[in-house]
């Protein structure tokens, strides 16, 4: 995007950071995160924004901004917690040092018509985190907001520089999203967020660097290569879509990706590497052992299938870059595989030939984007799947015929789940297989078969995960069919552990 009018978020290392950037790009904004070190080189922004930080301005390499040339935007400025301590100082105010940490709600006393606070009530709840706190209040400094205790907590310096020392954009801060509006409205006509412009200057761009070479994309059938494949493709360039089956997939799989792309216009290369990957796991029970077979060898089958890449595109997302730009202070982005051998991809990102065209937007923005690109709801919503694929909910040895079994069973369950209308409320459902066999009967005899897990999360982000209270009616009716009509299997169980302390897949 055109860094015109944006608003400019500059990063000084709280965890709220990249929430700041949604928020206002919910806002219809468009938004953009720097860190401090690329600071004034932010474009011509229309707002900026100083996030809060771990840090205390009073430590000698404390993170700062040239005020001058910070001054020299003319436009708005709000600081959040640190940004708030730092305009204070800046303005020739202090701060005073604090052990203690106040950490919490508190409650919004506003004092004054600023129009910040316009249609914000009086003790509304605001989320705090900090030790330091302002002390010393420069001449042209008014406070315009209190806490309950009537301890200043927003500040204005002269006519366009604002300071809240809570976070406006948390959740717990009940208006907070209303006073972030109430300050974008004080800045003039700001570049709007609009995913179609969006998508036009992404296609625009990719037309530019790529031109007529070729690009490789590697596709897991998962939204976000998906929505890479089908932007390359509208953006009319020479795109070869690679599809690896490492024989790990879920029943049909490998069918319903291709046709997937084929009704959306994109022809992909399956690698059937299936035996390769089922002759390397062989006896093979350790997870990690496991893993690593799998993130080896699909480095290996990918790029023996890439062949001499021109171009490489990958579908990293705003979060992967934020998440590398503030713990390594480096520009480099996170590079987005489940394998641990990317020295091929370090080596083409450094002569510039990686494209990652998603690498500004949140997921909800890709889904949108794929919307936009004509992409199907039912692919766009699709569960995550782990890389590795069914490895992960097969402990023990991998053998044909317990994928088999799991397959099986995972599509009972999941054909359940869409029929009772359950699918697109949960985060991510499968079953796996449990590796003891239990005593059943069947007719007059005992059998020793298969334990089956079924597991179904709620997730906002897949850091922690609930367990889902479903219907018994379907619970029961699923595994009535698994018992019914997958062979090896007289048990099955539900999984109602939250992550954490288990985590989502069984491996
Ligand atoms: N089976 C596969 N065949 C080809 N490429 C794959 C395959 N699995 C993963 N990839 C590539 O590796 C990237 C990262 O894989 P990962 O499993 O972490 O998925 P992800 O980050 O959820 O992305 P997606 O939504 O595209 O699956 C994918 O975006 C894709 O480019």
């Amino acid at each position: 995007m055109q860094e015109i009018n944006h608003v400019a978020v500059l990063d000084f290392g709280s965890q709220y950071t990249q929430l700041i950037v949604r928020r206002v790009r919910e806002l219809g904004y468009f938004a953009k995160l720097y860190a401090t070190e690329d600071f004034p080189n932010i474009g011509k922004p229309g707002a900026i924004i100083l996030s809060g930080g771990p840090r205390s301005t009073s430590e000698l390499d404390a993170p700062d901004i040239d005020f001058e040339a910070l001054k020299g935007f003319g436009v708005p400025v709000l600081g959040v917690c640190y940004g708030m301590q730092l305009l204070n100082i800046k303005f020739g105010g202090s701060v005073a040092s604090s052990n203690r940490r106040e950490y919490g709600p508190a409650a919004l006393t506003t004092v004054t018509d600023e129009a910040l606070y316009e249609g914000v009530s009086q003790n509304s709840q605001v989320w705090m985190s900090h030790s330091d706190t302002v002390k010393i209040l420069p001449d042209c400094a008014k406070v315009i907001a209190t806490n309950q205790h009537g301890t200043p907590v927003s500040l204005k310096w002269g006519n366009s520089f604002y300071g809240i020392q809570f976070h406006p954009e948390v959740t717990h801060s009940h208006q907070g999203i209303r006073i972030l509006h109430n300050f974008l409205l004080q800045c003039g006509e700001l570049a709007p967020f609009h995913i179609e412009d969006f998508k036009r200057e992404l296609i625009e761009n990719i037309r530019t660097t790529v031109g007529s070479k070729q690009v490789v994309c590697g596709v897991s059938g998962g939204v976000d290569s998906t929505v890479l494949a089908v932007l390359l493709n509208e953006a009319g360039v020479n795109v070869r879509a690679i599809f690896v089956d490492q024989g790990l997939m879920r029943k049909n799989e490998g069918d319903e990706v291709r046709n997937n792309f084929h009704r959306m216009g994109v022809e992909i290369e399956t690698v059937d590497a299936s035996e390769r990957f089922l002759t390397a796991l062989s006896g093979v029970d350790d997870p990690e052992k496991k893993r690593k077979i799998i993130g080896e060898l699909f480095v290996d089958v990918f790029w023996d299938a890439v062949g001499n890449a021109e171009m490489l595109a990958q579908g990293t997302l705003y979060p992967d870059v934020i998440e590398s730009a503030s713990n390594a202070k480096s520009k480099a982005s996170k590079i987005k595989t489940h394998h641990n051998r990317v020295d091929r991809i370090l080596e083409l990102q450094e002569q510039g030939k990686v494209l990652e065209p998603l690498a500004e937007l949140f997921k909800d923005e890709v889904r949108a984007l794929g919307t936009s690109l004509g992409i199907p709801q039912d692919i766009l919503m699709r569960h995550p799947f782990p890389g590795p694929g069914l490895a992960v909910r097969c402990p023990g040895i991998i053998t044909e015929d317990r994928l088999e079994i799991i397959r099986e069973c995972d599509a009972i369950f999941i054909s359940r789940l869409k029929e009772y209308g359950w699918y697109d409320k949960v985060w991510q459902a499968y079953a796996g297989l449990v590796p003891v066999k239990t005593v059943g009967v069947k007719g007059d005899e005992r059998s020793y078969e298969w334990a089956i897990t079924l597991r179904a999360v709620v997730s906002e982000d897949a850091m922690t995960a609930d367990w889902v209270e479903l219907p018994s009616a379907l619970l029961r009716e699923t595994s009535n069919r698994i018992l019914n009509e997958v062979k090896g299997v007289n048990r099955v169980l539900y999984d109602i552990s939250t992550k954490p302390p288990a985590s989502i897949e069984w491996e």
